[in-house]
């Protein structure tokens, strides 16, 4: 049986964590996203305009499928679509003999820019793979049945490589117990259900945060807009047209905010809130908690994430979340 651990390395702000992912011969980093299910790479299809900076998939090691494709749009009209092959993929020493490669032949301007990033590999249900005429499974899926156990971990890591383990759980990376909640693949992807939230310890708050997903893709936490609103009116925050969003100031005095999970409280350091500056130098920070208005669930993106450690776990027949203080 294979298990293995691939490092996760955090962009600046921890806007997003890459792993090394070998390809046939080639060697990319890639996003690993469990909000969305397609493993896709800059390839030698991708124009040269568009990949500069990037490490390129050389789709001559893989074998295409042929009058297959793909084409994914993400929520900040982000997107990428290209041709289909199969290749070797390997991650952490877990290997895939044949395993879909989407090949980009174009991706959005977001993608071209962000010159760390060479692609993503999807770890949410195969469900919503976006390849046609034939869905395509997720390294996870493709993998599972030869793992020693049908799960994957994320320790992600504020400011610091943190990891993905496949196929076991590595008990040193986090302390007391595992709290584990039912997940509803209905829509595919890892969504649970979170229920009350607390600001700056107090128990004051009411009412529920609700429907949630486990993103690892995103990389702030949306939440219901009365609860986002109650946590800045605490932090001294204010919401910004022109930012498009929630800012505070950066100087350490956000409050931390507490939900509870399974009937378990995790707290997200307020520190992990004061995001990043408008701009190099700027007091004033863009907040890492942003309502979810319009996406329809809240998520639980990267400012969550690294303050737990995380089991996606389908080794129970049902799929289930595991979540631990860290
Ligand atoms: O799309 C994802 C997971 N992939 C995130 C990703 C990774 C690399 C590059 C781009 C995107 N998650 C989900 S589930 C549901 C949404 C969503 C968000 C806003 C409106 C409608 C749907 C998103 C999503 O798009 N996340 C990324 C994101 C970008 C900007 C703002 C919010 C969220």
């Amino acid at each position: 049986a294979q298990s293995g651990e691939v490092a996760a390395d955090p962009q600046q702000y921890d806007q997003a964590y890459l792993s090394p992912v070998t390809i046939g011969n080639s060697e990319l980093m890639l996003d690993f996203d469990t909000g969305s299910a397609d493993l896709w790479a800059f390839s030698n299809e991708t124009p040269a305009s568009q990949s500069q900076g990037h490490e390129r998939y050389d789709s001559a090691t893989g074998t295409e499928l042929d009058g297959y494709s793909w084409s994914i749009t993400y929520g900040d009209q982000s997107g990428a679509g290209g041709n289909v092959y199969t290749d070797k993929v390997v991650v952490g020493g877990v290997t895939a003999t044949r395993q879909a490669v989407e090949a980009a032949t174009s991706v959005s301007a977001s993608f071209s820019q962000n010159i760390d990033s060479d692609g993503l590999l999807g770890l949410a249900f195969s469900s919503i793979n976006t390849v046609q005429p034939r869905q395509q499974t997720t390294f996870f899926d493709t993998v599972r049945p030869t793992l020693a156990k049908a799960l994957f971990t994320c320790d992600l890591r504020q400011g610091d490589a943190g990891s993905y383990t496949f196929g076991y759980i590595d008990s040193s990376k986090y302390q007391g117990t595992v709290t584990y909640v039912p997940v509803d693949d209905s829509q595919g992807f890892w969504q649970f259900t979170a229920g009350g939230y607390s600001v700056g310890g107090d128990n004051a708050t009411s009412g529920s945060v609700g429907t949630a997903i486990a993103d690892t893709g995103t990389s702030l936490l949306y939440l219901p807009a009365a609860v986002t609103k109650a946590y800045y009116e605490q932090a001294g925050g204010r919401y910004d047209n022109q930012q498009g969003g929630y800012t505070l100031p950066c100087n350490g005095g956000a409050p931390d905010f507490s939900v509870a999970i399974g009937g378990k409280t995790f707290t997200v350091p307020g520190s992990y809130i004061a995001y990043a500056p408008l701009t190099t130098g700027s007091s004033t920070c863009f907040g890492g908690i942003q309502p979810d208005t319009g996406i329809g669930f809240s998520i639980f993106g990267d400012v969550f994430l690294k303050a737990v450690y995380a089991i996606f776990d389908v080794s129970q027949g049902s799929p289930r979340l595991g979540f631990a203080a860290q």
